[in-house]
């Protein structure tokens, strides 16, 4: 038994810890209950049901029973009076009665998140000294009155509940100082205003109370599916009440983003292309609570596996791991290029394949839940289980799929009947409604007018203070204040109507009003639109950068200070090591910029682009975006990084200096280079396994890599895998695509001599080629 006596006596009792945490209790020890002296009992990751005798302990100040198997709650706390901080976080508690809570009055500290509760009893209340109250991932409705007689409370968690609204007056306690409800599905204030923290709610709440509230029904809609799956079609044509041909040169870049009212709804809808390339900018403006839309060319879809997973199970797992608690819509086009018995088999189909899909992910989950569980050391898994439970929990909707042709009106018409059915759907959408205060309201149509009148450039692309001194100088309402204007600027941020990237220091601005903007910028750089017809087949990005860096015409080069050989060498150096150089990136996208045949965008290309000591706002975006990774940044890396640090952000230093050049992960082919270095896997490798389910997401290790590579110091990469030298160690980073996919991190066994002898590394010196112009 590990006991501490406690340094100060404090009164006539000598103080003492024990801690009995991780041993598989089932019952509380004997000799435990007999110790009156102990004041601080650790209990934790035990497998407690109940703590019978407790209440001996009459000097307890400190009780920890996180993660035990407590289904009922322990009434004899009841009787520990002196109790002043209480842990209760992770068991199976559904219910507390009352009459416990008004014995404590001492008590300070309360953590009961990760339980069943549904309801706390009035009495808690009586904590008047209650300064801490952890109450997420339960499942309240209702944020308990009870709370706001808690008036020394500072810091309240209510994450992942069900709450719908947040009452006004908990905000009056100025001595709240740490809130957080993410996760509920708030109408009032809407979980995007909730996100923005203290501030905003507070600012929500008194704007509120000095103007009257809109009632708001939006719905993110998102168009997802493979390219040419009708897409594009199926939104101009909802948008337009007709039906829109869409030509296969005007395929979407990127995102087109559109708003369209139905009755009292109103819909964002967001229009995804389906080309492989943009799948790297998903992570971005795939968000939650929305409605998925996911079309299926069932003309060109046959019934087999390759074929179901290509155009809707990647899609179905795709959503799955980013917004799991989304509803999705399939909708089935060219029906009039099928047959009737067609139509209905494919739907059959693609609807059995998605059940299949979804009972056979919930098996799996439980079948790595039963094993956590047979585990001699369940314990220790107790954060893998408890993220098991809040996967097994997240409930992705599918509905029924809906056949139509694009090319006739009636079924344009009747799917938008479906869309209104199942956003007016209770059970489908229980929380589609927002409470905004007008002010709210006003600020998004100012802008709206601001774009309408031409104030706002085409382009879409303005300084954070003009567009403020803009709204407040063109909006029919009294001058707003800065601090109230930009957190409205916030929430119109995270529902998509604009962007405005506060966390980039590069970023923080400039606010772009028109999002799909911005994706024409990444149109003008990497992502670069194909025209050619006999190319969309196949696209493959490499080929198309490789075709664009050979089509930059001399007058551009010059302005580069760059030469034919240069682009020669630049298309070479991007197919075989996915790298672009600082100047065939500018080139390309002055190139690009020019075809843009508008003198509003020729004014920013600068600002765009950048100069030779300052980075553009397209490099800043995508580097923020993590499309590519920042080659020999001006800073040096920093082996002390405070991303490294726990509690800290893992962040990347900003630099205003423009890349030598860029790596694109994404665009990488061979290991062999990276296999010839790190060699053969050793046993005495250490080795650290990441498991994904059901697979590791799209572009994420794309991700990874960038991330390894700017914090340590990159060695070779090639596709999937990439090794780096971290403290004198080399590290392999690996995609395992197999069967269980993984993300594993080896790390090599320094020799009996230390790491300096055992590493012969070569400098990066020697790889400098790859940098030199
Ligand atoms: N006959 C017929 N043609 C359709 C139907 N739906 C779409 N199309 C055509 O299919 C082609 C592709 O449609 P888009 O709407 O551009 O497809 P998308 O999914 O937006 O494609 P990406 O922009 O590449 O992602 C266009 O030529 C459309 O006119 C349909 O129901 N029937």
């Amino acid at each position: 038994m590990a006991v501490n006596k406690m340094a100060h006596r404090n009164g006539p009792l000598q103080e003492k810890t024990v801690n009995r945490s991780k041993e598989k209790l089932k019952v509380l020890p004997q000799e435990i209950l007999e110790d009156v002296t102990v004041v601080q009992l650790i209990l934790e990751r035990n497998r407690l049901k109940n703590i019978s005798g407790i209440k001996n302990l009459i000097n307890l100040k400190t009780l920890n029973l996180s993660r035990n198997d407590l289904v009922d709650f322990p009434v004899e706390i009841a009787q520990l009076v002196q109790l002043e901080t209480l842990y209760l976080n992770q068991n199976k508690i559904q219910t507390i009665p009352d009459g416990i809570f008004n014995q404590l009055q001492q008590l300070k500290f309360l953590k009961l998140s990760t339980n069943h509760l549904s309801k706390i009893p009035s009495d808690l209340g009586c904590c008047k000294s209650l300064q801490y109250l952890n109450l997420s991932h339960n499942s309240l409705k209702d944020l308990p009155e009870v709370v706001l007689e808690l008036q020394n409370l500072k810091e309240l968690f209510v994450e992942y509940n069900r709450l719908r609204e947040l009452p006004a007056k908990l905000f009056e306690n100025q001595n709240l100082e740490k809130f957080s409800a993410a996760s509920n599905r708030l109408r009032e204030p809407p979980d995007e205003v909730c996100a923005g923290g203290l501030k905003q709610i507070r600012s929500y709440f008194s704007q509120l109370r000095s103007s009257e509230a809109d009632y708001v029904k939006r719905v993110k809609t998102m168009f997802l599916g493979s390219s040419m799956a009708g897409k594009s079609t199926l939104c101009k044509s909802l948008k337009q009440k007709q039906t829109v041909a869409v030509d296969v040169k005007d395929r979407t870049v990127g995102i087109e983003i559109s708003e369209m009212k139905i009755e009292d709804f109103r819909f964002l809808f967001w229009d995804f292309a389906g080309q492989e390339e943009y799948y790297l900018t998903h992570h971005v403006f795939i968000t939650p609570q929305a409605l998925v839309i996911l079309v299926i060319d069932l003309a060109s879809y046959r019934t087999e596996d390759t074929q179901f997973n290509s155009k809707v199970g990647f899609w179905i797992n795709n959503i799955l791991m980013r917004v799991p608690d989304s509803v999705v819509l399939p909708v089935g086009t060219h029906v009039d290029q099928c047959g009737v018995e067609d139509v209905r088999d494919k739907k059959e189909d693609i609807q059995r394949r998605i059940q299949v899909m979804l009972d056979n992910r919930k098996k799996y989950l439980e079948r790595r839940m039963d094993n956590l569980k047979e585990n001699t050391e369940p314990a220790l898994f107790s954060d893998q289980s408890s993220k098991l439970d809040e996967l097994t929990n997240y409930n992705l909707q599918v509905l029924d799929l809906i056949p139509i042709d694009c090319t006739n009106y009636k079924d344009i018409d009747s799917f938008q009947h479906h869309i209104l059915t199942a956003v007016q759907d209770k059970n489908i959408f229980p929380n589609v409604e927002k409470k905004l205060p007008h002010i709210y309201q006003a600020v998004e149509s100012t802008i709206t007018n601001l774009i309408k009148d031409k104030e706002i450039p085409d382009h879409g692309i303005v300084s954070v203070n003009e567009m403020l001194s803009g709204i407040n100088h063109n909006g029919s309402f009294d001058r707003l204040a800065q601090d109230d204007l930009k957190d409205i600027l916030r929430y119109l941020h995270r529902i998509g109507l604009i962007m405005w990237y506060e966390e980039s220091t590069r970023l923080v601005g400039t606010v772009f009003v028109k999002p799909s903007f911005l994706i024409t910028l990444f149109k003008a750089s990497i992502i670069i639109h194909s025209w050619d017809c006999a190319k969309l087949c196949i696209t493959n990005m490499v080929r198309r950068i490789v075709e664009q860096l050979q089509s930059i015409p001399r007058t551009v080069l010059m302005g580069e200070h760059a030469f034919m050989k240069d682009k020669e060498r630049w298309a070479s150096h991007f197919q075989t090591k996915a790298i672009l150089y600082h100047k065939a990136m500018v080139a390309l996208t002055k190139n690009l910029l020019q075809q843009m045949d508008s003198p509003e965008v020729k004014d920013i290309a600068e600002e765009i682009i950048g100069g030779r000591n300052e980075k553009g706002k397209l490099f800043s975006l995508l580097e923020h975006f993590e499309i590519f990774l920042a080659l020999k940044p001006s800073n040096p890396l920093n082996p002390e990084a405070k991303e490294f640090k726990p509690g800290g952000k893992w962040e990347q230093k900003e630099t205003d200096v423009p890349s030598e050049a860029y790596l694109f992960p994404s665009s990488l082919n061979g290991i062999e280079e990276v296999s010839k270095w790190w060699g053969e896997d050793q046993k005495e490798d250490l080795c650290v396994r990441i498991y994904f389910l059901p697979e590791i997401p799209q572009g994420f290790f794309h991700r990874v890599i960038i991330k390894a590579c700017s914090f340590f110091t990159p060695h070779v990469v090639g596709s999937g895998r990439c090794h780096v030298v971290s403290n004198g160690k080399q590290l392999l980073i690996k995609e395992n695509k197999e069967d269980d996919q993984n993300i594993e991190i080896r790390c090599r066994r320094p020799g009996k001599d230390g790491c300096k002898d055992d590493f012969d590394w070569p400098d990066m010196e020697e790889t400098a080629e790859i940098y030199d112009m």
